[in-house]
Parts: structure tokens; sequence; C-alpha cells
């Protein structure tokens, strides 16, 4: 549904000198050098698909969605979505696509949100049975009623928010395009925004691609993750097997006996790894797995402690990710 073949952007951007006059040459400098923000990425989403595109600031991602969406022409390389590619066919490619850019606005910014939603309908010509039952549905969900007849421009950012992501939704997009949808929403709203991106899909078969820095919204909503890192493509695939490129690993176990002496013993006998006590008084082992394996840290465990639970969390998304931002990971 989404492909990306070896996609570049490049932007010529004029050199400037430091302070006023280093801006002012600027103006008449002939100097430029390339920013190559979007560096060869090649994917493919599958309809029905729920992908996250994830990375540290800068790293790409906008750039590559304005492409996706037909904001932006690639330098060189090729987008297809639901087989057009969006920045020839802008207009084709709108009548299937929902986009939400935390920083663009799709409604009208003079005009209260609902007088933005008739000009939607009549834009899309959006049937009334399904015009009816999505406003129903962002009623239940987001309770657009609330944000009454006040202008776009006066309303908060997580206001606005909530009429932007029902808007991306309005038209029963094929592909919806969301990038940082719950920036300024409160728990309760995050909350809703995923279920309703959730719902859409399970009931539509809505593909989504999801761009944010909150792994709540990552890991409630995608099925798929693609990691960008210096405008390439460093990590695909499920969220599992993001997780399994930690390079550590944890062990938390409950024991009779006295946890500092645990502590002393671990460190000693597994080398490179750490213990610390937890809040609820156990014990956390992390492991490089470069060194141990699980096997030998439980064997490790079992020969020294009498073991009363042992549970093996899974690696926290964020430290998995700082590791490959450092770009001390590419797989
Ligand atoms: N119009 C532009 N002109 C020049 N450089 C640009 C332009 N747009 C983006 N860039 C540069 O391209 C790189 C990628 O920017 P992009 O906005 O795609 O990153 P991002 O991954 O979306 O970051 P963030 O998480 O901060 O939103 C950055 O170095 C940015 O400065």
């Amino acid at each position: 549904m989404i492909v990306a073949e070896n996609l570049v952007k490049e932007f010529k951007v004029a050199e400037r000198g430091p302070g006023l006059m280093g801006s002012l040459s600027t103006l008449f400098s002939r100097e430029h050098r390339l920013v190559r923000a979007v560096a060869g990425v090649s994917f493919e989403i599958p309809a029905g698909t729920k992908a996250a595109y994830i990375g540290a600031n800068g790293a790409g991602k906008s750039t590559t969605v304005k492409m996706l969406t037909g904001i932006m022409t690639p330098t060189s390389g090729r987008a297809l979505v639901a087989g057009l590619e969006p920045y020839r066919e802008r207009r084709r490619n709108a009548a299937h696509i929902g986009v939400v850019f935390g920083q663009r606005s799709q409604l009208w910014w003079d005009l209260p949100v609902p007088d933005s939603f008739r000009i939607l309908r009549r834009i899309h010509e959006i049937p009334d049975a399904v015009y009816r039952r999505n406003m129903a549905l962002f009623q239940e969900l987001l309770d657009l009623d609330a944000l009454g007849n006040t202008p776009v421009r006066q309303l908060s950012l997580g206001q606005r928010m909530r009429a932007e992501v029902a808007a991306s939704l309005v038209h029963d997009p094929k592909v919806v395009f969301l990038d940082e949808p719950t920036v300024g929403l409160d728990l309760v709203l995050k909350e809703a925004v995923r279920r309703l991106v959730n719902h859409v899909n399970a009931e539509l078969g809505t593909t989504v691609l999801l761009t944010s820095h909150d792994m709540g919204d990552i890991t409630a909503i995608c099925d798929r993750v693609l990691v960008v890192n210096h405008g390439e493509v460093v990590h695909r695939g499920t969220m599992h097997e993001l997780l399994r490129t930690a390079d550590t690993r944890a062990v938390v176990f409950e024991h009779h006996g006295a946890a500092d002496e645990a502590i002393g013993l671990i460190v000693k006998g597994l080398d490179g790894a750490s213990a610390t006590l937890t809040e609820d008084g156990r014990v956390k082992v992390e492991y490089p797995v470069a060194r141990w394996t699980a096997r030998q840290v439980m064997g490790f465990l079992l020969d020294h402690f009498d073991v009363t639970d042992c549970v093996a969390p899974e690696p926290d998304v964020e430290m998995v990710l700082r590791r490959i931002y450092a770009g001390r990971a590419a797989v």
C-alpha cells in the first residue's frame, strides 16, 4: 500500500557566516551546501498494517512523510501510495489519504471546527451515512462538540489536535499518515486517539503510518516498526524484533536470603552484569547478551540462591532506541 523506493531528498542550504554580517552575507552568497535529509530510504508497508516510523530529531521522518503525502517531490527515487505517486497526482492522492501534521493544520484557521468538517464533507463528497457514522464515532471518543464554535486559531494545541485527528479520518481514507498525533493531549485523550486509530484499522483496514516520539503511541498502535537514523532505515520488523536487538537483558528474582549479599555475589560471579534492588525488594540483574546467555544467568541464580520467583522483563524500548540513535546498533 505504501512503497518507498530508494527515496532521497536533498536541500540546498546557503552557507552562513557567524554574527549579523554572516546573516546578511547569506543573502548575496553563492556558497551552498547540500543537506541530505533522506538518504535512500526503501520500504514496503502492506495494506492494513499499522507501522511506526521512528527516529531521533532530524533523522528525516517528516521529510519522508512529506514526500509520501505529496507535499514534497523527492530529489530521486520514487514513492507509491495506493498505486499513485503522491507528488505527481496530489489531488487524486488527497482523496484516499488522511494526514495529521503536528505543525500544519488541515482545518480552516478562522472558522469553528464544525464548519471545517462541513467543508471537508463537500470536498471529499462523503456519503451521508459515512459522514454520520464517523461524526458519531468522533463525538463518542473525542467529544468534538465540546470544542463549540471557537475559531480554530483560538483552540489550545490539545483541542486542535482532537479535531485534526478526526479530520484526517472523516472521509474513510485508505491510508492515514499521523505525525505526532497525540502531541499536547492529556492521558485520557491520548488513549482515545489510540483507540480511534485502532478502531478504523480493525473496521476498515486503514493502513497507518505513525511518526511519534511517544513510545506509548507506538506500542499501543503499531504492529511494525521502521527506525530511521541519519536519513536511512536502520531497523525494520516487529516491535518484538526491535526489542531483541537490545545489548542487555534483565532478570528480576525473589529469594530467601539477604538482597545485598546476593547483589555482591552476582556482580562478582557474572562478569559485566549489574545487580540492583528494586523498589519492591526484589533483585534485578542486567547482563550483556554478548557475554552471557539466559541459560547461564538462570543457572547461576539457581545454583547460588533459594529462588522463589523469577521474571524476565521485556527490554526497555527507549533504551533500545537510544542505542540505535547513538549509532551503536544498525540492524
Ligand atoms: N526545508 C528544509 N531546508 C533545509 N533543511 C531541511 C528542511 N527540512 C528539513 N531539513 C533538514 O533535514 C533533516 C531532517 O529533517 P526532518 O524534519 O525530516 O526530521 P525529523 O526526523 O522529522 O525530526 P523531528 O523528530 O525533529 O521532527 C534535518 O537535518 C533538517 O534540518
